[in-house]
Formats: C-alpha cells, structure tokens, sequence
C-alpha cells in the first residue's frame, strides 16, 4: 500500500493543495514521486502527447494497462490513478468494472472516468467492489467529437448545471475526487463549495482544491499545449540542443571521445589474437 491514500486525499480539502500530474513511463513516474506529488496520474492525454493522435478517443485499454504498470513500478509513496479510455465504460457496468479491474491489476490505486451523472451506477458498483473512483468534469475531451474541439465550459446555465449535476452525482456515488477541466473559475469555485470532496482542477484557476497538468506541457516537450498549461522548464529546447550536439561530434569524429570505448594496451597481444582468430575461422 502507496502512502497517499484516496482517504488521505479526501482528507486534504479545505487543509492542504492536491498535486497532481500526469505521468506514462518509469523514468517519469521515478522523478514525478521524488518531487513529492501527490497524485501520479496515467492520463488518456498519452494517445496525443506520447503516440501524437489529434485527440484521445483512440487509446486503448492494452495502451492504458502497459503505461499503468511502468508507472506503477516506479512510483513508492504517491497515489497511482489511470484513466478509463473512450469505449472501456461506456457500453455496460460490466464491461466497466473488468476494464477497471485490468488497471487496478496492473498497478493502479484508482481508476478515473469522465463524467459523473451518467456512470453513477458504475461508480457506485467499483466503489462497493473496494476500486476508488475519481470522476471528471467541465471539458470532458472524450466528447471531442461532439463538442467540436477543446473550448471553456460554464458559460451557460445549462452547463453550469450539468456540471453540477456530475459532481454531486460523483460525491452521492462515492467517488474520492473530482477533476474539473477547463471551466470558468467561478463555477470550479461553485462545485467546490458545494461538494464535499475535493475538486482538482485543470484551466479552471485557483478556487480548487488541487491541480493537475499534462507532463508534457509542464516540461516544454509538446508543441501543442492547452493556453492554460504552465511551462516550468523548456526541456524541447534542451533536448534538441543535446541531440545537435550529438548529431555534429559524430559527423566531426569527436564522439566517442577517449573516455568513452576500451582498447587493447598490447597492440602485438592484439596482433597475434586476432591472426589466430582468423586461423580458426579458415580451418572451418
Ligand atoms: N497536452 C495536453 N494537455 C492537456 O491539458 C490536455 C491534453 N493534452 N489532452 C486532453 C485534454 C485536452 N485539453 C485541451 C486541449 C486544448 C485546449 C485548447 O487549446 N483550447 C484552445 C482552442 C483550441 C481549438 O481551437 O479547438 C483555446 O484557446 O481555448 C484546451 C484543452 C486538455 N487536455
Ligand atoms: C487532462 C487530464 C485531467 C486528463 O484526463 C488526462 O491527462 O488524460
Ligand atoms: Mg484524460
């Protein structure tokens, strides 16, 4: 059992600010635990920003159970949560539940789904089974398609209830959290004072009780990043100067430098060995 626990994280709301990022190999979930986050998340966002498809509703549960189980074998101390990818919950409770039980398997401390009002069943039968559940809402991107694009979500009454409705649903079914995605901060602000579970929220400002960010975005590794991302470093650009620089010592005969290959101290001792092997491999 991980030391942060979807007990302890409900316990956080309204003491201290849930962090949570997104995580999909071993050497990343390794640094993500290190620095102390609390939540190390294996998003769906790997079908764009690890295998470069314009949105997520491609990823599959093989894609999901492989990057859960690398994360999880490197995380100690955080909570390890995975998305449900489109097509994995939606069908049936049943096909939810075997699908939610696949991620647990692979490591997983919780699974997460998006939407709330619609899969209430199904959170409440993973809840009951002992797989904590975190719920999402605002701009849930498996809808993609109908939504036409990634926009701000709440500006109208009909979706500030919407979004109501999801998040209390959430809460009534037993869910430990809720991710509110890109909203207006007022309403985050709203659904976090009318839950008692803790919201974590993505372009949604600060009247939450956590944030999560797409690793990518955070590190400057991603062309594309949503204009609420904050970039706290521009790995892209130390990593493309590492790689020129690499690409011109080899083609310049500097790499491998001295430091870096072994050979023999004795050349006539090398001499003679090798004239052997070539006997040897004549004989044959
Ligand atoms: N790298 C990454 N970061 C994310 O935060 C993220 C993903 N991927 N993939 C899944 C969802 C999708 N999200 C997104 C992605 C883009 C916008 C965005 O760029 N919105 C633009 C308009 C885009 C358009 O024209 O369709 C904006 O200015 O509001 C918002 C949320 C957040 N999530
Ligand atoms: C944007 C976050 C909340 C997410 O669901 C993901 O990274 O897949
Ligand atoms: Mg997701």
């Amino acid at each position: 059992m991980r030391e942060v626990t979807p007990k302890k994280i409900r316990e956080m709301k309204g003491r201290e600010k849930i962090t949570m990022i997104t995580a999909y190999d071993y050497p990343s979930a390794l640094l993500a635990d290190k620095a102390g986050i609390d939540i190390v998340f294996v998003g769906d966002s790997l079908g764009m920003v690890v295998y470069g498809e314009p949105n997520t509703l491609n990823v599959s549960m093989e894609q999901m159970v492989f990057h859960t189980r690398a994360v999880a074998k490197a995380v100690k101390r955080a909570l390890v949560l995975a998305d449900m990818p489109f097509g994995s919950y939606e069908v049936s409770v049943e096909e939810g539940v075997k699908n939610a039980i696949r991620l647990i398997q692979a490591g997983a401390d919780a699974v997460k789904i998006e939407g709330g009002a619609d899969h209430e069943k199904l959170v409440r039968k993973l809840v009951r089974m002992g797989i904590p559940v975190m719920g999402h809402t605002g701009l849930t991107p498996q809808r993609y398609l109908r939504l036409g694009g990634y926009r701000i979500m709440g500006e109208t009454e009909e979706e500030i209830e919407e979004i109501l409705k999801d998040a209390k649903a959430l809460e009534r079914a037993g869910a430990f959290a809720v991710v509110i995605e890109f909203t207006l901060a007022d309403v985050a602000k709203l659904v976090t004072e009318e839950v008692s579970i803790p919201t974590i929220g993505i372009g949604s400002g600060p009247w939450v009780d956590g944030q999560v960010l797409v690793w990518h975005d955070l590190l400057g590794i991603y062309e594309n990043s949503p204009p609420f991302a904050k970039r706290y470093a521009n790995l892209g650009e130390i990593i493309l100067k590492a790689l020129q620089s690499y690409n011109r010592e080899v083609k310049a005969g500097e790499f491998p430098g001295r430091e870096h290959y072994w050979e023999f101290l004795d050349k006539d001792d090398f001499r003679r060995k090798a004239q052997k092997a070539r006997e040897r491999l004549e004989e044959k």
